[in-house]
């Protein structure tokens, strides 16, 4: 799905009203019905109680009072709470002018605030896309109040105070959301981890938005759906035998690390991969033939460390990094590997932490290397965010400079790409919150990436896959009770979701 500016929407509103021949107060019927029945089917009547209509002096505010009609025509108790304008929308005026004469409607002022019960569903209705600056007055006031209540609050298109697509004060007032349901699709904003205590649990609602401006608009912003996957992922051929799907390489582990590569192993072994080797120390060979006899296991000389550099030619794919310590006899075979590797590479954790330490490595980065930090390895990478949009300018300019491709793990990790397009995913849960959980993903690159697949499929489909397994895991485990290793069992199910079915 793409995510488009507050811009680009109007833009869509607009292409939508023309292509359509309707009129943007049409467009906002269809838009607030869309969210009256996403209400409706969640809350009774009763269960909603009497619903506070909090309406500004836009679009947003007009949606808002066709919310308000709705819902008062299907029975729910309403009241409808309007900020003082000299300046309201004519959708705005024309949904006031529409509204049942017993909707009981007061007008916000310093001195009447109108009290919030603890509990009370609140519908935050007052600034969406045409947020301009950040509140203040009257609007900051009615926020504060709102937020300082126990209120059920569902945002319209956005959380009051909230810009959609660009950096504000670290102090804006906005409205904290239980839910924010937008439409058609994703606003950035909703992607950035600091916005979370602002949005809540969102949702996007078709409302059948002008197909064909969509699809022609550009955009570099993603969200990693299940439909962007669609045709990316071909069923194994019938006659594939083991080479058809590479031979993959792992480099991994170290004394008290060994657990490192063999969840990777593990996780690669169920991503597809033909054939895999691992390199680990010494230490770690019994531990690997015993943890997973299905790979072969090419221990280096040294007891603690991985040492030396094996002979690369049988590989297809080389991933580095898990539980392999900074030390220098690591840090040396890394830089070799950069040096002579001729096949796609996968790097993570402790290679990741040798490069930001020898930054001169970063210019022998053999090109579409695929990198997967966590957003503290990013950083001493990349240097230090002063926001979670400066944290995603820094990742474009990253990919471009080093023609990589680098995953930014988090709640929704986001891939950068050498073309400087991002891509936020949509799988995966708090519980992936584990130690191994990016082992598990370096696997299931590095498996990807031994198979005929560009780095743009496989990130993307490693990437939605590891999510996706760790939901299908949570769904037995529960959340807390999930480990690494329960994601790498689910990963077969998770591709096979993926896979392009075969047409009759
Ligand atoms: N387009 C369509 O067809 C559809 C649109 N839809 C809906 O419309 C919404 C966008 O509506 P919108 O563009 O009218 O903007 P909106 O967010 O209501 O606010 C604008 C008003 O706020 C004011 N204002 C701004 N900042 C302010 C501040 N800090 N403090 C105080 N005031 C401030 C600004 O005034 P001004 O900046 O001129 O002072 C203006 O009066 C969108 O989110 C969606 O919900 C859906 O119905 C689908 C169809
Ligand atoms: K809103």
């Amino acid at each position: 799905m793409k995510i488009f500016t507050a811009a680009q929407t109007r833009a869509a509103d607009q292409a939508t009203i023309q292509s359509e021949g309707i009129s943007s107060e049409a467009l906002m019927e269809r838009a607030a019905t869309a969210f009256t029945d996403w209400l409706t089917a969640r809350l009774s009547p009763k269960e909603a109680g009497e619903i506070l209509i909090l309406c500004g002096p836009g679009n947003n505010g007009g949606d808002g009072l066709v919310v308000a009609r709705r819902l008062y025509g299907r029975d729910y108790t309403v009241r409808v709470a309007v900020l003082p304008s000299e300046n309201k929308s004519g959708d705005f005026q024309r949904n006031f002018q529409k509204l049942p004469p017993e909707v009981i409607v007061t007008e916000l002022s310093a001195t009447n605030l109108l009290p919030i019960p603890a509990g009370a569903l609140v519908i935050d209705a007052l600034f969406g896309t045409g947020l301009t600056r950040p509140l203040e007055g009257l609007a900051a006031a009615v926020v504060q109040h709102l937020n300082a209540a126990q209120a059920r609050v569902v945002a319209v298109d956005i959380p009051s105070g909230l810009f959609s697509d660009a950096p504000q004060p670290a102090d804006s007032i906005v409205v904290r959301a239980r839910h924010t349901v937008s439409f058609e699709l994703p606003k950035l904003a909703f992607m950035l981890p600091h916005n979370a205590e602002y949005v809540g649990q969102w949702h996007v609602l078709p409302i059948d938005l002008d197909k064909k401006f969509i699809e022609e608009t550009a955009t570099k912003l993603h969200f990693l759906d299940a439909a962007l996957l669609a045709g990316r992922l071909q069923k194994r051929a019938r006659f594939a035998h083991k080479g058809t799907y590479g031979h993959a390489l792992l480099l991994a582990g170290s004394k008290g690390k060994i657990g490192a590569a063999v969840l990777a192993a593990q996780a690669c072994l169920r991503s597809g991969v033909g054939l895999l080797t691992l390199r680990v120390p010494a230490v770690g060979y019994d531990v690997v033939q015993t943890a997973v006899p299905e790979a072969m296991c090419l221990t280096d000389p040294a007891a603690d460390f991985v040492s030396e550099l094996p002979d690369l030619t049988p590989y297809s794919s080389i991933g580095i990094g898990p539980g392999l310590g900074k030390e220098k006899a690591p840090q040396q075979v890394l830089a070799q590997l950069l040096r002579e590797a001729k096949v796609p590479l996968v790097l993570d954790a402790d290679a990741l932490n040798i490069l930001a330490e020898n930054r001169e490595l970063l210019a022998t980065l053999p090109p579409d290397s695929l990198l997967t930090p966590h957003p503290k390895e990013f950083e001493r990478l990349a240097g230090p965010a002063r926001d979670d949009y400066h944290r995603l300018d820094l990742l474009r300019d990253f990919c471009q400079k080093h023609r990589c491709y680098t995953i930014l793990k988090g709640a929704n990790t986001c891939l950068g790409t050498p073309d400087g397009t991002l891509y936020f995913n949509s799988t995966g849960n708090p519980g992936m919150a584990t130690g191994g959980s990016g082992d598990v993903l370096t696997g299931i690159l590095t498996a990807l990436r031994a198979q005929p697949l560009s780095p743009l499929d496989a990130a993307l489909i490693g990437i939605y896959a590891h999510g996706r397994a760790g939901d299908l895991a949570a769904q037995v485990t529960g959340e807390a009770g999930l480990v690494a290793g329960d994601i790498a069992r689910f990963i077969g199910p998770a591709l096979e979701e993926l896979t392009t079915k075969e047409s009759f």
